[in-house]
């Protein structure tokens, strides 16, 4: 049975087109397959498709259990995940199986804090029932009292979870607004206080005390719903949480309560549960609500530099070399 070792022409699949040229690169040493349709395959589909690849590029959509690893077989060797954050993939089982998991950090850390730092102001400001108010011909008369935002320079930050991006969120805010941070963190985190001034405090003293709240965690078993309905209850209602983490970090039941009660300003996400949400969800329809469509990453920079990382990480661990980015 093949295992483990380098093959000569090792058989990849990559589960979505990705941009740039670096699949040229992944061509040269591999028989590639690349799933060619715009959504994603289903379960089904990616259970014909792992059998006998020795490579996986995958996608946060692709959930790769170890049951899937079993159906793909033992000659995999190695899956590249086109993403940070890495929950779709069971890391347990890959270890357990002597599968390299590798992921693509560092690269869209500025992207995604730009996306933060752009949804705060969204819904801050009601950036799009505003503008969308213009583009239906309903705008008849600048008001005084319409559309009143809250503003952040000078008030509290706070970002739950102080890794790649949620420090170059607290920069960008921290930097450019003046405003005062707060942070919580499993880890010491000297380095950000000395750059940027801030203090870490328990999850509920940041919820009480913070203007802006961002949610920058990683998805784990700890932090699935890490903002349920009693966080978010202490929150300010003059706050704004802005979530471009994963979608089950927070309740989204309690969200909608807290926007319909106000008991919450407003609310940034980039992430849910599912993607993408009903166009019929309380969320979507919710005018204190903005939701992109999980585009953090989303710049021709970012997802080239991605592209490259994740066939770096393909190509090493079909070799049998430590990855360029590995998840352990
Ligand atoms: N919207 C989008 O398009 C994008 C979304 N993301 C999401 O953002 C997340 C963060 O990315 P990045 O900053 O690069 O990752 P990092 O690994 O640098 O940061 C993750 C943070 O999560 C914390 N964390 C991890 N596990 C736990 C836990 N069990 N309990 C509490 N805290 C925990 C870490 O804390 P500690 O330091 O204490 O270990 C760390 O602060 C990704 O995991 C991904 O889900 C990323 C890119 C784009
Ligand atoms: O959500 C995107 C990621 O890279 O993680």
């Amino acid at each position: 049975m093949e295992s483990h070792e380098a093959v000569k022409r090792p058989r990849v699949l990559v589960t979505r087109q990705t941009p740039g040229e670096s699949l040229q690169r992944l061509r040269e040493v591999c028989e590639v397959e690349v799933w060619p349709e715009t959504m994603p395959p289903s379960r089904e589909e990616l259970c014909r498709l792992v059998k006998g690849r020795h490579g996986l590029l995958t996608m946060l959509s692709d959930r790769i259990d170890g049951e899937m690893m079993e159906i793909a077989g033992d000659q995999l060797a190695v899956i590249s995940n086109y993403a940070v954050g890495f929950n779709n993939i069971d890391v347990d089982a890959a270890k357990t199986r002597g599968i390299a998991v590798g992921n693509t950090p560092d690269v869209l850390t500025d992207a995604t804090a730009d996306l933060a730092v752009a949804l705060l102001f969204a819904a801050s400001r009601h950036v799009l029932p505003a503008g969308n108010q213009v583009r239906e011909g309903e705008w008849k008369t600048w008001e005084p009292t319409g559309w009143l935002g809250v503003e952040p320079a000078g008030k509290t930050l706070g970002i739950v979870g102080m890794g790649r991006i949620g420090r170059a969120t607290a920069r960008r805010l921290v930097g450019g607004w003046g405003m005062n941070l707060l942070y919580t963190s499993r880890s010491d985190q000297a380095e950000v206080e000395k750059e940027l001034g801030g203090r870490r405090v328990e999850l509920d003293t940041l919820l009480a005390e913070s203007d802006f709240v961002s949610v920058h965690v990683a998805l784990t078993d700890e932090t699935r719903n890490l903002i349920d309905a009693e966080a978010i209850s202490k929150m300010k209602s003059t706050s704004v949480l802005v979530n471009t983490a994963r979608g089950e970090i927070v309740d989204q039941d309690a969200l909608v309560e807290a926007l319909e009660n106000r008991s919450i300003f407003g609310a940034g996400l980039d992430v849910t549960t599912p993607e993408p949400l009903s166009a019929e969800h309380p969320l979507v329809k919710s005018a204190h609500c903005v939701i992109l469509p999980h585009i953090g990453s989303a710049t021709h920079t970012s997802r080239n530099a991605m592209a490259e990382i994740a066939v770096d990480n393909l190509i090493a661990g079909l070799s049998g070399r430590p990855l360029r980015c590995s998840v352990t």
